[in-house]
């Protein structure tokens, strides 16, 4: 009925848990002294002829524990909520570091739906699990086993009745457990499905609508939400069902006591007003127990979603390296190759050697293993054979955050975060003066569409939803040169732009190349014509390099595909293909 684990693993709020259960008994131990000076002052209503003194002092006596009583209580649920808050912290910042651990690649570990519900709802479920459900376990331990001796001292007849109807509820708690831990283990599973598939199809939508295949996945939908509403049902017949069994028990047994208490009294071995005491005090015997069965169901679920938390916990991760980089204006690679299946090779033995400041660029038919050299580079992908090394130190070695501060790396499609241009800007350099962010919006050719709206303050939705697929790319890279980094990687940046804005953002990656190592992903090898070396591609191999005249003297793969693209692109007017 405990999870162990969760217990050892957040054994900080055992302190404040066994608070919670002090307070709860101090509040038993008002409750019960409150019942006994009404009935005292009952039993002197009806039985002395003094009565009014004995039953001012009782009528005050009362009222004061009953104040105390708030006041306990209040304290009660201020530390309940103390157990709770900083286990759900420790949980959220553990999930958090390790996704963070995981890094870019975190979707191959984790569906980010699943990522959503765990860390939202799961540890919401956690809370319940320590501020109410494991001090109602101890409560519900210690509230008989006081009980017991108070009502016993009246009569043992009807106090160990009572008792022994109280372990009825645990029993049946732990026999509902057995079978309840696959079906909340089961509602899991079907709950992080069912959102992992929303989303896929939510994100997907345009594409569904497109080719007319959304009635399709709608059906599929319907399955899924339709499997998870049985199993959603299953969860909640089970919770009634054992909320049926557990009154039975609780008022079963209350009852009982009843009609032996009443017995007694009738028998005259049981004073009227001990009996009175007695049954006002009988609910509390089973409440406690009772309680911890309704508690007890968010608590499975609490527990389940645990499970599913530590096993994310215990997935390895790739360890961090634990050098800083000497320099970046040198980038040496031998032999280097990656595999993503552990079969093919999509970078297959590639050797070379460049130098900053300079312009390189990567060219290579589709599928020849640019991008995957502009993650291994970045350290998106990790686990590579042979070496690769800035300035000497091996980037497998390399700590993440000095990469980062030397290499910015910058993808066809990067996700703009929502905020205000200038939070943006400060985001990619938080030290960027003012007429710093205007230049590098100067340089990407957005100066003038923002001056326009509401200059630095203009605010962009999440994703950059209300700026156009070009604008998006182009405010990502006045990030990235805000950036300001030694080495630039940029992989295919002005695929997704104007002709005019990427003739000038050409302009500027060669302008950023006289004093940084940028290299630069283009499949149109009329962007890297002027580089100072041009590596060339196939297969994951390096098949050619050296600068674009020396290329197209070769003959080679470069110059073939030149040819290619000079044909294709002939419309423009053809000279820079000539
Ligand atoms: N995540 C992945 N999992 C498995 N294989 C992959 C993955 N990404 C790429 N590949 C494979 O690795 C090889 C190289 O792909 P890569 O994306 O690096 O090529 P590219 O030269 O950048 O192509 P393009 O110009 O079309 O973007 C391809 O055969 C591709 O199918």
């Amino acid at each position: 009925m405990i999870d162990k684990r969760l217990l050892r693993y957040f054994s900080e709020s055992k302190k404040a848990i066994a608070q919670v259960v002090g307070l709860k008994c101090l509040l038993l131990v008002l409750n019960s002294l409150a019942t006994g000076l009404m009935v005292y002052a009952l039993r002197l209503f009806f039985t002395e002829s003094a009565w009014q003194k004995p039953l001012c002092f009782a009528v005050i006596g009362s009222f004061v524990i009953y104040l105390s009583r708030f006041f306990v209580a209040k304290k009660e649920v201020r530390l309940a909520y103390r157990a709770s808050a900083s286990v759900k912290e420790k949980m959220r910042s553990q999930l958090f570091r390790k996704l963070m651990g995981f890094g870019v690649r975190y979707k191959e570990r984790l569906r980010s739906a699943e990522a959503v519900q765990m860390i939202g709802e799961g540890i919401d479920q956690l809370e319940i699990y320590f501020s109410a459900y494991l001090p109602q376990f101890y409560y519900s331990m210690i509230a008989p086993v006081f009980l017991f001796f108070v009502i016993g001292s009246m009569s043992w007849t009807v106090a160990i009745v009572l008792l022994i109807g109280v372990p009825l509820i645990p029993l049946a708690i732990a026999l509902i457990q057995t079978f309840a831990k696959k079906t909340f283990a089961k509602y899991w599973t079907e709950y992080t499905d069912v959102g992992d598939e929303f989303l896929e199809n939510l994100q997907g939508l345009t594409t569904l609508k497109i080719y007319g295949t959304d009635p399709y996945r709608h059906k599929q939908m319907e399955k899924s939400a339709e499997a998870f509403r049985v199993q959603t049902m299953r969860v909640l017949t089970m919770q009634l069902n054992s909320i049926i069994v557990m009154d039975f028990v609780a008022y079963g047994g209350a009852a009982i006591a009843l009609v032996v208490c009443l017995k007694a009294c009738m028998s005259g071995r049981l004073d009227f007003f001990d009996a009175l005491f007695i049954l006002l005090l009988s609910a509390d015997y089973f409440l406690p127990m009772r309680q911890l069965g309704s508690f007890f169901h968010i608590a499975m679920n609490g527990m389940a979603a645990a499970d599913r938390m530590f096993d994310l916990l215990a997935l390895e991760e790739e360890e961090d390296g634990t050098l800083s980089m000497a320099g970046a204006d040198k980038l040496t690679a031998k032999n280097l190759s990656l595999s993503y299946d552990g079969d093919k090779n999509a970078l297959d033995q590639l050797s070379f050697d460049v130098k900053g400041p300079q312009l390189v660029g990567i060219v290579g038919p589709s599928g020849s293993g640019k991008s995957t050299l502009a993650a291994v580079l970045s350290k998106q992908l990790k686990g590579y054979g042979g070496s690769l090394a800035f300035c000497g130190v091996e980037l497998s070695h390399t700590k993440e955050k000095s990469l980062l501060d030397h290499v910015t790396y910058l993808g066809a499609e990067s996700y703009i975060m929502g905020g205000s241009v200038r939070e943006l800007l400060a985001m990619a350099n938080p030290r960027a003066t003012v007429a710093a962010m205007w230049d590098s919006l100067e340089r990407v050719n957005l100066k003038e569409y923002f001056a326009a709206e509401d200059g630095l303050n203009t605010i962009i939705q999440s994703g950059g939803s209300n700026l156009s697929g070009g604008q998006r790319q182009r405010l990502s890279l006045a990030m990235a040169l805000l950036h300001d980094t030694p080495v630039y990687i940029f992989d295919e940046v002005t695929s997704n732009i104007d002709v005019e804005s990427e003739e000038k953002i050409v302009g500027e990656i060669r302008a950023l190349a006289e004093t940084r190592l940028v290299l630069f992903i283009s499949h149109r090898l009329a962007n890297v014509k002027d580089a100072g070396r041009i590596l060339v591609l196939n297969q994951g191999q390096l098949v050619e390099e050296g600068r674009h005249e020396e290329l197209l003297e070769k003959g080679g793969m470069y110059s073939a595909l030149w040819k290619t693209q000079a044909e294709l692109e002939s419309y423009r007017g053809g000279e820079v293909y000539a």
